[in-house]
């Protein structure tokens, strides 16, 4: 569909605008009062999401990100399905690769939000890569707030024999500098150090700082008593971000910075936007989900910036 025709569709005044982005690549911009988000039909990716009266970026985007077909963007939030790192077919899967679908868009004028809903389904390119059986049906849900971001992943398996696949969110963190943030909500959880061996190792750290590489997930992080949730705190910014997700499916928690050499090979990243960014991932990863036919698997995931408590609670 040209940018014309999908402006016809989709746009509505004030809340949804089809633009076309870098590489004339088609974008949508969602728009609230308070916010912004800017989504790419290449990956169903996210690459902005401004709260603040649109001030403030919670997302980074590498100043040499290339925006090209079958490539993924670096930065924002590449939707990793259906495989996470290497594996049978290409790293972290073909979702963040190839355009995906506009299927429905909502504007709730009440509540000041606006939603729009990707869609993907098994196709010719699918097939080629992940075997002619592997049929499915994948929706993308994205709904701007005026403070926050709510993501939801639907996968139904429309083909004859059971599918099976990872997820993740694989959020790019803009951050006011590595050296000012922490994240906690980790504490005593079980992680497989990838640059270890996979050795599984538990994290002592209440506060979980980045002076190196690093490269952990974290297996099942779920809530338990005294639950400190998963945040992102940047004294820089002065701001926290709140991850929530859906403990029950998406119960991974991946932490990812390349750290001064890797960021040196990677051609798309500049030697020092290490400093700039944080990955927190979350996903299924450890056990991958099976899916038998028809069966349908759903999940949700929201980003929930606010200014610095003064004090952090202590657990
Ligand atoms: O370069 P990419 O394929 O986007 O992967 C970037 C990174 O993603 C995840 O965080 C993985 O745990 C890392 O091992 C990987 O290096």
């Amino acid at each position: 569909m040209t940018i014309e025709s999908l402006q016809k569709k989709w746009n509505r005044e004030n809340w949804i605008s089809i633009e076309s982005g870098k590489n004339n690549l088609p974008k949508v911009v969602l728009t609230t009062p308070n916010s912004l988000c800017e989504v790419y039909l290449h990956g169903a990716h996210i690459t902005s999401f401004k709260t603040n009266n649109k001030k403030v970026e919670h997302l980074f985007v590498s100043e040499k990100s290339i925006f090209q077909d079958l490539k993924a963007i670096r930065g924002g939030i590449p939707l990793i399905w259906p495989q996470f790192g290497p594996g049978s077919i290409q790293t972290h899967g073909f979702a963040r690769n190839i355009d995906w679908e506009i299927s429905r868009v909502f504007v709730n004028d009440k509540s000041q939000s606006v939603e729009i809903e990707f869609t993907l389904h098994s196709s010719e390119y699918s097939q080629k890569i992940w075997g002619v059986t592997n049929e499915f049906k994948t929706t993308y849900t994205v709904t701007l707030h005026a403070d926050h971001l709510d993501l939801g992943f639907d996968v139904r398996n429309v083909g004859q024999i059971p599918i099976e696949f990872q997820l993740a969110f694989h959020t790019y963190y803009s951050i006011s500098d590595i050296e000012n943030v922490h994240v906690l909500g980790l504490k005593n959880r079980d992680y497989i150090d990838k640059l270890d061996n996979m050795k599984i190792v538990k994290e002592q750290r209440r506060e979980l700082t980045v002076r190196s590489e690093v490269d952990s997930v974290y297996l099942n992080v779920v809530p338990e008593q005294n639950y400190q949730p998963l945040q992102l705190v940047d004294l820089g910014r002065k701001q926290t971000v709140t991850l929530t997700y859906d403990y029950q499916n998406i119960p991974d928690v991946v932490v990812w910075n390349p750290w001064i050499e890797k960021s040196k090979k990677m051609d798309d990243f500049q030697d020092d936007e290490y400093k700039q960014m944080i990955c927190i991932e979350v996903g299924v990863i450890n056990k991958p989900i099976k899916l038998t036919t028809n069966q349908l698997f759903q999940t949700k995931h929201s980003i929930i910036p606010s200014p610095m408590p003064a004090k952090e609670p202590s657990l």
